[in-house]
């Protein structure tokens, strides 16, 4: 069957309230509300499988560590486990702090009213919560009364309740509030809820310092939240002794509008929120505490529970009702703070630098793009807020590879680096996780070894004869001006070459030593930092270099990208020269492998006699750099004899 073209004869549209002169919209709310989580009854006897009385006891200690102070724990008529597991709240010394409360629920059923007040007996603190459903749909469908029956019920249960409650003095122990809920308030025609509950009050006679609960549910949610609003606000208007009631909401999320009816409604007068933790409950479910408590949060209003270990509270809710908590439920779900898009990660990543730039704390105002909510202060961790698949840009990757080794790629880099991870991810036809994305890098430039380069040993010189200027006679050499002189042994393809070469500086000489092998390559940009901290004696023994050279390859167009690491800053560079050159290589298309070098190597009895020093003498080892592997130097001679 299709849906009906007009579905007007069957569904009627909802008849709003009539209150031209609302003040509600102008209202802002400054302050949290009381809380009463309800998960132990309206959340639970919506499952599948009811908790048992010790995931209840693990549930019930989680939210009185979140910070609840009214907690409605069970049905206590529905079932022998309800029942018995708030006699362990009472019974049992500190399960029940002395400042919660423990609420209970039962119908406008004398029995069932007996059974619930005989499960607090002894309690320090006990709200008695009962309800009666007064709408027109449910006085005719489900009781078969009229208003004037449906009135007198509620206020006989009402008297009953305070007859073995408050006015009994076998109760004295207990400090006792009383809660009524005219079920399907939303549905029930604004008046009657409030002759209904005007009754009641007198009925309970509650007092300024000791307030009646009227709680008014969206039992199911009939309207728009506005709606909701303009009904609280005229309840609170139309009752008589306002500061001898607290006005109470428990929406439900039929329309999944349960958030915004509670925040309007409160806007409205109510001072009181009844729901559960990420909305488990009857149909959609009860409105979500936890978005309402960070909803507060984020506008800067602490809202007296604490959601710092939102992950802990998942684990136990999603084990206690067996419903999983989906990825995109607000603040807590596990994807509300990730970004996989391009345009969101470069945004979010300004903003996460400009933090870092400012040295911003904790306390600082929190302004970022995409993200109302700083992730931490939830438990989240900033790792997982950027995620990398074919929709991310270059900054995704960028920040994985800050986050996990340490390196500020240079933008350059990050652009050339995430086409290759732009490749890796639409081969792979999914996300790349963070250790798949610092492999690629490491592959990529050579960071844990490199496959065909190796420096096996090297000293840089400084090179007098080819000082730019002579110094004048008298005066010293200005050795700042000297060329250096790179000599050293390179291992390509397990072959070792000695080469030399001469340059203003270490990565320039090792370019000409490089050249020597027609490995032609021009250092075209440079940046290094420092990675690592400090020891455990605060020193800074463990800090590493990090260099990225960028190089073109002579006389063509082809850029390749080195990256070295090393705590000895020049090695650092000869490192990411030699992984420049490695890519240099692999991007030549038609260079064989292995290397063969196209040009004669050139040693003079000098270098020799260096490279004798080097791997002979271990003082020349350790100044420079202290290469461990041993160098063939017969080879070598021969190598450079011919
Ligand atoms: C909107 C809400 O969430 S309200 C809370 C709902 N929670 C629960 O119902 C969970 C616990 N409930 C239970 O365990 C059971 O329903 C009990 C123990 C309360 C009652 O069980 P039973 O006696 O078997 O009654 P049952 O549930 O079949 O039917 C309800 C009866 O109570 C009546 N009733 C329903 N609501 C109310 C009410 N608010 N006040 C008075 N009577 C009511 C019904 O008219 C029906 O009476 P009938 O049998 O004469 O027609
Ligand atoms: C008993 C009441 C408060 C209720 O659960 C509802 O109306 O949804």
């Amino acid at each position: 069957m299709p849906m009906l073209k007009d579905p007007s004869k069957k569904y009627k549209p909802f008849k709003p309230v009539n209150l031209p002169n609302r003040q509600w919209p102008n209202k802002t709310i400054d302050k949290a509300p009381r809380w009463l989580a309800t998960d132990l009854r309206d959340g639970n006897q919506s499952l599948p499988d009811p908790m048992d009385g010790e995931q209840k006891l693990k549930f019930f200690k989680m939210l009185v560590d979140i910070g609840y102070k009214e907690i409605e724990v069970s049905f206590p008529a529905a079932s022998q486990i309800d029942f018995d597991f708030t006699r362990r709240l009472v019974e049992e010394p500190g399960l029940t702090p002395d400042d919660v409360w423990l609420q209970v629920l039962a119908p406008c059923r004398e029995d069932l009213i007996r059974r619930t007040v005989d499960s607090l007996t002894g309690a320090k603190k006990a709200i008695l919560h009962i309800y009666l459903a007064t709408s027109p749909c449910f006085r005719q469908i489900v009781f078969n009364m009229d208003k004037k029956q449906s009135l007198e019920k509620a206020v006989a249960c009402a008297k009953y309740a305070r007859s073995i409650t408050k006015d009994d003095p076998a109760q004295a122990g207990t400090e006792w509030q009383f809660e009524f809920s005219p079920e399907t308030f939303s549905d029930t025609e604004p008046d009657f809820a409030i002759e209904v509950c005007e009754a009641v009050k007198a009925a309970w006679e509650p007092t300024v310092e000791n307030p009646i609960i009227f709680n008014l549910p969206a039992t199911v949610e009939m309207s728009t939240p506005n709606v909701y609003a303009d009904q609280i606000e005229y309840f609170c208007n139309g009752m008589t002794e306002r500061e001898k009631f607290v006005v109470s909401l428990h929406p439900h999320n039929d329309r999944g509008c349960a958030i915004a009816a509670a925040e309007l409604a409160q806007m409205a007068g109510a001072q009181r929120v009844e729901g559960t933790l990420f909305g488990n409950g009857e149909r959609t479910g009860n409105v979500d505490l936890v978005t309402l408590a960070l909803n507060l949060y984020t506008q800067g209003v602490s809202p007296n529970v604490d959601f710092s270990d939102i992950c802990s509270v998942i684990q136990v809710v999603e084990e206690s009702n067996k419903i999983p908590v989906n990825e995109r439920w607000p603040y807590g779900g596990l994807l509300v703070t990730s970004a996989f898009s391009g345009s969101h990660q470069d945004a979010v990543l300004k903003g996460f630098k400009l933090r870092e730039s400012a040295n911003a704390t904790e306390d600082d105002e929190w302004r970022m793009p995409y993200l109302p909510l700083d992730p931490q202060d939830i438990g989240r961790t900033y790792e997982a807020v950027i995620r990398v698949n074919s929709q991310s840009g270059k900054g995704g990757a960028a920040w994985v590879i800050l986050r996990s080794l340490e390196l500020d790629l240079p933008r350059a880099l990050q652009i050339e680096f995430s086409k290759l991870v732009q490749q890796a991810t639409e081969d792979a036809n999914r996300e790349l996780r963070p250790a798949e994305v610092v492999h690629l890098f490491e592959e990529s430039y050579h960071l844990k070894s490199n496959p065909r380069f190796n420096l096996i040993d090297y000293s840089i010189t400084t090179d007098r004869s080819q000082s730019p200027a002579p110094p004048e006679p008298g005066k010293a050499l200005n050795t700042r001006n000297l060329k250096r002189r790179f000599t050293g042994v390179i291992e390509i393809d397990n072959v070792q070459h000695a080469v030399t070469g001469t340059g203003t500086g270490a990565l320039s000489s090792l370019a000409a030593a490089l050249a020597t092998l027609g490995i032609d390559l021009d250092v075209i940009d440079y940046k290094e930092h420092s990675i690592g901290g400090r020891d455990s004696n605060g020193l800074g023994r463990d800090v590493k270099a990090a260099t990225y050279i960028h190089c073109s390859a002579a006389g063509s167009k082809d850029k390749v990208w080195g990256v070295g690491i090393h705590a000895d800053v020049v090695q650092a560079s000869l490192i990411a020269m030699l992984s420049a050159a490695s890519s240099f290589l692999a991007s030549k298309s038609g260079s064989p492998a292995p290397f063969r070098p196209i040009r004669s190597n050139t040693l003079t009895n000098e270098d020799i006699q260096a490279l004798e020093q080097l791997t002979g003498n271990s003082d020349a080892v350790a100044s420079s750099g202290g290469l461990a592997n041993k160098v063939n130097i017969d080879l070598l001679t021969k190598q450079a004899e011919a």
